[in-house]
């Protein structure tokens, strides 16, 4: 059953034009002219209940003022939402109740107070039962690891810590959905890794169903099998991941940290290798894995010497992107099936 409906779905914003310098700003002042943006443009899909899809695209491509109409904060241009049968921007509280957005750039704590009352807040606010309350705090506390800093503010927590306190917050009405706008930005590996497990179980457990928009394609690989790619306001796949990554996804890259003072990167351009970068003792080699196999690279890193470090890095999203995109310049979405 689906849990989300999008049709036909646009948002145009209008911006005032800036001419540069004083003459500019004066101008704008006395004769405002303004151009239309479209964010989102004429995009349709589909979530069943319980799926969890990843949302992803370039800077700028649209994920964000995507999510922020699903949320109803923002209101569509053109087209139809349907959220648990409910239109989001015409029925804000209704639609609300029933789901959690966390926004890794943004918290929705209060920054002053002890996270604690935050909660308290929130359980006035969505009047969450006693028994419901005391449940999930129990609960998430003890997955999320939140008992050391209950009683602190906000303001001073790290940003991992901040980001499982966010998660708490929106999950402890027993939303439907989840939406979530890069959860893992700026967290090292170790939080990145118990954020994604966290998701997963809230998942598995409570049957969420989960949006999630990321620039971190591990999060897409551990925790998405169907991915919806979008770029310049338009629909660009809708899919399974691991067709769209063995479709386009032919660049892969070696970091490594050498220990030899002077490498000649010129002998490291085997066939197949697309770029060197070397700045003092890290190699970064780009390449094709369709004609070339990591072995041989790290072969010939050996020829130059000792490695003290060395990562094998899959396919960047970006250049999925950007491949797909190339093949695609027509702007029609890519049918490759889920
Ligand atoms: N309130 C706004 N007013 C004017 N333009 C906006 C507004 N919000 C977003 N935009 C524009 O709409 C486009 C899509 O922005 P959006 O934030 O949805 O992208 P995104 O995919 O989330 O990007 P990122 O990955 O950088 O967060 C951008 O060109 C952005 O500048």
């Amino acid at each position: 059953m689906a849990a989300i409906i999008v049709k036909h779905l646009s948002k145009e914003f209008k911006i005032q034009e800036r001419l540069p310098g004083l003459k500019g700003c004066i101008q704008g002042l006395v004769n405002r002219k303004y151009i239309t943006k479209t964010a989102v443009d004429d995009i349709s899909f589909e979530i069943d209940k319980g799926e969890i899809v990843g949302y992803i695209g370039p800077n700028g491509a649209g994920k964000s003022t995507t999510i922020k109409m699903l949320s109803g904060i923002l209101v569509p241009s053109k087209g139809v939402i349907k959220v648990n049968g409910i239109i989001p921007h015409k029925n804000r509280i209704e639609n609300t109740k029933k789901i959690g957005v966390v926004f890794g750039q943004r918290t929705q704590l209060w920054w002053d107070i002890p996270i604690i009352e935050s909660y308290q807040l929130m359980k006035h606010m969505y009047k969450i039962p006693n028994n419901q309350y005391e449940e999930n705090i129990n609960f998430f506390s003890n997955i999320l690891g939140l008992g050391d800093f209950f009683k602190v503010p906000v303001r001073q927590l790290s940003l991992g810590q901040r980001m499982r306190a966010d998660l708490c917050a929106a999950l402890l009405h027993n939303p439907d959905i989840l939406y979530l706008d890069e959860p893992t930005i700026g967290l090292d590996v170790v939080v990145k890794d118990n954020i994604r497990k966290f998701i997963k179980e809230i998942n598995l457990i409570k049957k969420t169903t989960i949006i999630l928009t990321t620039h971190d394609m591990a999060d897409i690989e551990k925790l998405c099998s169907r991915v919806m790619v979008i770029d310049r306001g338009k629909l660009m796949y809708d899919g399974n991941l691991q067709i769209l990554k063995n479709r386009y996804g032919t660049i892969e890259s070696i970091s490594a940290v050498v220990l030899s003072p002077n490498v000649d990167i010129n002998k490291l351009y085997l066939p197949g290798v697309i770029e060197v970068k070397y700045n003092n003792q890290s190699i970064n080699i780009k390449y094709d894995k369709t004609t070339l196999d990591s072995v041989e690279i790290i072969k010939k890193l050996m020829d130059n010497g000792k490695i003290k470090d060395l990562v094998i890095e899959g396919v960047e999203i970006d250049e999925v992107i950007r491949a797909m995109y190339k093949e695609q310049s027509t702007h029609k979405e890519v049918k490759l099936g889920v």
